[in-house]
């Protein structure tokens, strides 16, 4: 019989993923969604495979129970999934822009012996809809996922092999750090953007000329305020106190542009727009996701022949799994430079222990 995977929240984001599900696995998909017409779209695009209103009944006939509404509305359905008799081995994810709460809500699950990984893919779009989704819509972008400390590695391998059609990068953390960084990269900017969305409102409310000039740089800052207004009442209020912290940093910031404009100090603008571009022309082109890079290890090779696979069945012996490798530099022909990188700080940690003790000199910058 086929594994049943049971969808809550037919749109653009779990749209995507249960596409992304169905390249690489033969299952059956069962939509649920408040708006009924939502499940009959996604059904009549391929995208679920069946429609239910009975989410307790299917959640307990499902193997993989995927939570894709906003992440206020996931809170309740976890809430609702306590009082499921859940099958043993299924496992539950979400895909919600913030990941604190979230844990805590499904904390109880955990306690009960159910396996609750949090997910949380970084691409998506302004728009909503299962009619927007698309099965590469996270090619190459991070995947963060957030099990608890004391989740088995073997149900998060379980869970990347659902997700592996999404081709996505896989990033392993706690949910502080990721509401952390998802706050300062993701979350904030949309309040800004949207704040500067209504400040030219209210000048357009005046000047007719405004709508017409507010075009090339002011759409490309503000595309991201066009986004669902629900999704972002709910993360903002799920990230709270991240966002009061970075409004007080962004405030003072704005006090010191003010200073500087008032005082007419074109050498401290100067410096200040420089710094900017500065660090915006190192940011990643091609990553689709925002939070930075893997975690890199540096190892000296000494001898290439046999050294690389040397290395990699050590660190394999130890259950540590490499992202990427590559040789980086050879001197003189006689030494080289191996870059490997990690998912996780810890499994770089261990990688190093782990090849010190074997005579490898490393480090973790260049
Ligand atoms: N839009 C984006 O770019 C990204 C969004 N996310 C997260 O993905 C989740 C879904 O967002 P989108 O797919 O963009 O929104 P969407 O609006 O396209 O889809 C959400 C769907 O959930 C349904 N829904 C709402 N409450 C429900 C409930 N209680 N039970 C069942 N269905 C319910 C809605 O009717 C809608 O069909 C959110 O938690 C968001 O934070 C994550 C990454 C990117
Ligand atoms: O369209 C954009 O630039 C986005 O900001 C998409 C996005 C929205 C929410 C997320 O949690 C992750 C990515």
């Amino acid at each position: 019989m086929k594994q049943r995977v049971l969808l809550v929240g037919v749109g653009l984001i779990g749209g995507s993923v249960a596409l992304a599900i169905k390249q690489e696995h033969d299952v059956t998909i069962i939509g649920q969604d408040v708006n009924a017409e939502h499940c009959k779209l996604a059904q009549s695009l391929n995208i679920i495979d069946e429609i239910t209103d009975q989410f307790m009944e299917e959640a307990e006939r499902a193997d993989l129970i995927l939570l894709a509404a906003p992440v206020q509305e996931t809170e309740k359905l976890l809430t609702q999934l306590e009082q499921c008799s859940l099958k043993e081995n299924v496992i539950i994810t979400d895909v919600g822009s913030t990941k604190e709460r979230i844990m805590e809500r499904a904390r109880v699950l955990h306690e009960k012996g159910i396996t609750f990984i949090g997910g949380h893919p970084m691409a998506g779009s302004h728009k909503t809809g299962a009619g927007s989704a698309k099965a590469h819509l996270f090619e190459n972008a991070f995947y963060i996922l957030t099990p608890f400390a004391d989740t088995k590695n073997e149900k998060v391998e379980q869970l990347k092999e659902w997700l592996k059609g999404t081709k996505a990068r896989f990033l392993t953390m706690d949910a502080m750090q990721h509401d952390r960084l998802t706050g300062i990269v993701s979350h904030f900017p949309h309040v800004i953007a949207a704040s500067l969305v209504r400040q030219v409102k209210q000048h357009a409310d005046r000047d007719d000329l405004v709508n017409g000039l507010a075009a090339g740089g002011f759409r490309d800052i503000t595309r991201i305020a066009s986004s669902s207004p629900f999704m972002w009442r709910d993360i903002i209020t799920h990230n709270k106190e991240n966002i009061l912290s970075f409004l007080d940093e962004w405030m003072e910031e704005m006090r010191e542009v003010r200073s500087m404009v008032e005082q007419g100090n074109g050498e401290q603008l100067y410096d200040y727009f420089r710094g900017a571009k500065q660090f915006r022309d190192t940011l990643p082109i091609r990553s689709k996701g925002a939070i930075p890079s893997f975690y890199d290890l540096y190892v000296d090779i000494l001898d290439r022949t046999g050294v690389v696979s040397h290395i990699t069945t050590l660190l394999a012996i130890k259950n540590i799994s490499i992202t990427n490798i590559r040789i980086l530099e050879t001197r003189e022909d006689v030494y080289g430079v191996l870059r490997l990188s990690f998912q996780t700080e810890e499994d770089r940690a261990n990688a190093k222990l782990c090849l010190e003790q074997h005579g490898y000199g490393t480090y973790t910058t260049m």
